[in-house]
Formats: C-alpha cells, sequence, structure tokens
C-alpha cells in the first residue's frame, strides 16, 4: 500500500460547486448568509487560517456568480476549479490540478461551516502518525432500520454498534485518492465521499470520531442548528 512522507504538504479540498436543490433557496446554499458571513466563508476560513494546510482548492460551479464578491476569494491559499457534475467529479477535477505528487489532502465539504480547527488537527495528528486514510464520522445514536427495496417496509435492523455516519473532512494521499476515485469511476460505483472509494480500492479507512456540531447544511432547518452551533463557539460575528 503507497504511503506519503508525513513531512509532505496537506492541501484541502472544499468542493462547493453544487447548487443545494434540497435547500430549496434562491441561491446555491454555500452562499446563503449565517451571521455576517456566508457559509462558504466560514468553511473556507478554517482552512484558510489554519498554520499547517498550505493550499485550499475550491470547486466552483463553472456559473458560480458569487465566489469573488467574497473577501476570503483573494486570500493567497485559495485555488479556484471548475466543479463537475457530481461531488466526486468536483473533487476529482481538484485533485488533478494539484501539482505536488506527494500532498496529502483533506476533502471538506463546503456546506459543514462548523467544523472547528481540533477536529482538524485530530485527523492531522492521525495521518501523521499512521500515514493513511481517515475520516471523521459519528457513530449512530439511532435504531438503523434496512426497508425492502421498494417499499417503506422493515427488511432488517442493523447492529448500530457497527455503524457510523460519514463526516468530512476525510483525508489521504493524494496519489491514493485520484487512482481510487478513477477506478470507482470505471466500475460506476457510486462514491458519494472520498472513503467509499479508497474502500473500494482495498485501503484501510480510519474513523475518527467527530463531533455532533459538524452538520452538512442540506434541508432549510439546517441552517438554524447551524447558527446555535456557532453561537455555543462564540462564532456567530454579525
Ligand atoms: N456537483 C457537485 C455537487 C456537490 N458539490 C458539493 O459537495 C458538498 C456536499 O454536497 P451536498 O450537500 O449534496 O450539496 P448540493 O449538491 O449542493 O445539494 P443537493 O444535493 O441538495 O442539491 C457541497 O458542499 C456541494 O457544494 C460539488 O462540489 N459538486
Ligand atoms: C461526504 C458526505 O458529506 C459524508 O456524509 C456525504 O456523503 C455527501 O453526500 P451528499 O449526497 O452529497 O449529500
Amino acid at each position: 500500500m503507497a504511503t506519503q512522507s508525513t513531512s509532505a504538504p496537506f492541501i484541502a479540498i472544499i468542493p462547493a460547486a453544487g447548487i443545494g436543490s434540497r435547500m430549496q433557496a434562491k441561491q446555491a446554499k454555500q452562499y446563503l448568509k449565517i451571521g455576517a458571513q456566508t457559509i462558504l466563508e466560514r468553511t473556507l476560513t478554517i482552512f484558510c487560517e489554519h498554520p499547517e494546510i498550505h493550499a485550499v482548492y475550491v470547486a466552483l460551479h463553472p456559473n458560480d456568480p458569487s465566489f469573488d464578491t467574497l473577501k476570503i476569494a483573494a486570500h493567497p491559499k485559495i485555488q479556484r476549479v471548475a466543479g463537475g457534475a457530481e461531488r466526486v467529479n468536483s473533487v476529482l477535477h481538484c485533485l488533478e490540478n494539484i501539482a505536488a505528487a506527494d500532498a496529502v489532502v483533506l476533502v471538506h465539504d463546503a456546506a459543514r461551516p462548523c467544523l472547528q480547527t481540533p477536529d482538524v488537527d485530530r485527523l492531522l495528528a492521525y495521518y501523521r502518525e499512521h500515514e493513511s486514510p481517515a475520516i471523521l464520522a459519528k457513530p449512530a445514536s439511532d435504531t438503523i432500520k434496512v426497508s425492502q427495496a421498494q417499499q417503506p417496509r422493515v427488511a432488517s435492523t442493523l447492529d448500530r454498534r457497527t455503524i457510523w455516519q460519514a463526516q468530512t473532512p476525510q483525508i489521504a494521499a493524494l496519489t491514493a485518492l485520484k487512482q481510487s476515485i478513477t477506478e470507482g469511476l470505471a466500475q460506476d460505483l457510486m462514491l458519494t465521499d472520498e472513503a467509499s472509494a479508497l474502500e473500494a480500492a482495498g485501503y484501510p479507512v480510519a474513523l475518527i470520531e467527530g463531533p455532533s456540531y459538524n452538520i452538512k447544511i442540506t434541508h432549510p432547518e439546517d441552517l438554524a442548528l447551524a447558527e446555535f452551533y456557532l453561537t455555543q463557539q462564540g462564532l456567530m460575528t454579525q
């Protein structure tokens, strides 16, 4: 299994090319404001201000109307990349644009603005020690049902002690992730996160417990929840 030197540069990839259809807003959800800042600014700030992150690649919709209006767009760590049809294509475009072959990448959804620096630090510490992929994830707290294929009727109940809800960031060597996604797409696999591709390619992926506040803003009610968590963190600048 290929590994990376721990002196390799850490690079953040922020897929932000979605249209936010489930949010039902007039603009893409990453441009909705929580307090004085947009969701995207809050997310990018975490990585731009992190002293160990060398660069921040942000995937934007080809017709993105708003990125250049954000103050953070001029930050020296930011690199813009054209997004793709699905999240996985946006991530792959970023990987293809990174010149440093020895880079270690952290992929983090633009739509998860409540992440905190210590959460990033835990992933970096894991990678430094093990030189192997890892993701933030939250152990399931509900009982998990599997439904029958065509109707909402219970087929079985899973052992929730083995169920984790994937979050981001997800960290891996650039070469391993690029190879895994390329192979996964060629096999027509459903790749909704980086770990899905890495797992399919045979890489071990560690689960590192992520915080409840690291929500993905997906539905309208998630905005108020994010505001609550950011207020708790003292980050609700107006
Ligand atoms: N073609 C795409 C689709 C999604 N994303 C990004 O991937 C992250 C997670 O995706 P999701 O929450 O599903 O965002 P959307 O695709 O925008 O939302 P929806 O599925 O409701 O349309 C978001 O930061 C989104 O901007 C992306 O970069 N490129
Ligand atoms: C990557 C992710 O946020 C992990 O939970 C998730 O898989 C993204 O899924 P979506 O279908 O793009 O919402």
